[in-house]
């Protein structure tokens, strides 16, 4: 089923270069995959470990809640188990999920052979609810510098694509609609990034995802694999 699903992805009306190495796929998952996602982050926000807003070392909680596949990640390093949630151990990534990645990462960059040597290990799903947003920052807790593969289902964000060398501008907006890929890679891998703004409500209802914002980021940590 899910093999039909996600087969010969190759949908979306195009793609749109943001940066060198960043590039935005408008409209590339269907919307029987955004449904399918939907009930997947369902499931997976009631796993083993439950669906948090992580902990900043200062104190103050994020407004994300966030649920991971592969590895745990709390700011900022990354583990099997969730020391700070209940100490289980998170879900595998599961097969179709890297599928999905190589495939949107071969329509980014039009090069098959680059994404067939994609092998992903960890997703970070994140739920925004309407007034959650996320400061700009730059992906550096993993220890590969293989590119960034996103999905966006739910309401549409402002997402904010800066540069390498400072966390302000200049940077490009862009809104990721439900059904959006994005791929960040080579000179783009360490940009700043971040999403100031939700726009509630604008999502298509048949995308599955009631209110709300859900992004799930494909990435390679570059940590070895431990034993199951
Ligand atoms: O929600 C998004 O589109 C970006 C999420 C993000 O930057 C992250 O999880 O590191
Ligand atoms: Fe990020």
């Amino acid at each position: 089923m899910m093999e039909a699903l996600f087969r010969d992805q190759d949908a979306g009306s195009g793609r749109r270069l943001v940066a060198p190495g960043a590039v935005h796929l408008p409209g590339w998952l269907s919307l029987a995959q955004q449904q399918f996602l939907v009930r997947q982050f369902e499931d997976w926000s009631s796993g083993p470990v439950p669906i948090r807003a992580a902990r900043l070392p200062g104190g103050r909680q994020m407004s994300v809640r966030m649920v991971c596949l592969g590895w745990h990640w709390q700011p900022y390093r990354y583990t099997r188990e969730a020391a700070d949630v209940n100490a289980a151990r998170v879900l595998e990534l599961p097969e179709w999920l890297g599928d999905l990645g190589r495939q949107a990462l071969a329509k980014a960059y039009e090069d098959p052979g680059a994404a067939e040597a994609y092998r992903p290990d960890v997703a970070l799903v994140n739920f925004y609810d309407d007034a959650a947003t996320m400061g700009m920052h730059q992906d550096r807790d993993e220890r590969s510098d293989a590119p960034v593969v996103s999905f966006s289902v739910g309401d549409t964000c402002r997402f904010r694509f800066g540069n390498t060398e400072t966390r302000t501008g200049p940077y490009t907006d862009v809104e990721l609609v439900s059904g959006d890929a994005f791929v960040f890679g080579g000179p783009s891998r360490f940009a700043y990034h971040g999403v100031p703004r939700i726009f509630p409500g604008s999502a298509d209802p048949r995308c599955g995802l009631r209110s709300g914002r859900i992004n799930l980021t494909l990435r390679v940590t570059g940590l070895p694999r431990s034993p199951s």
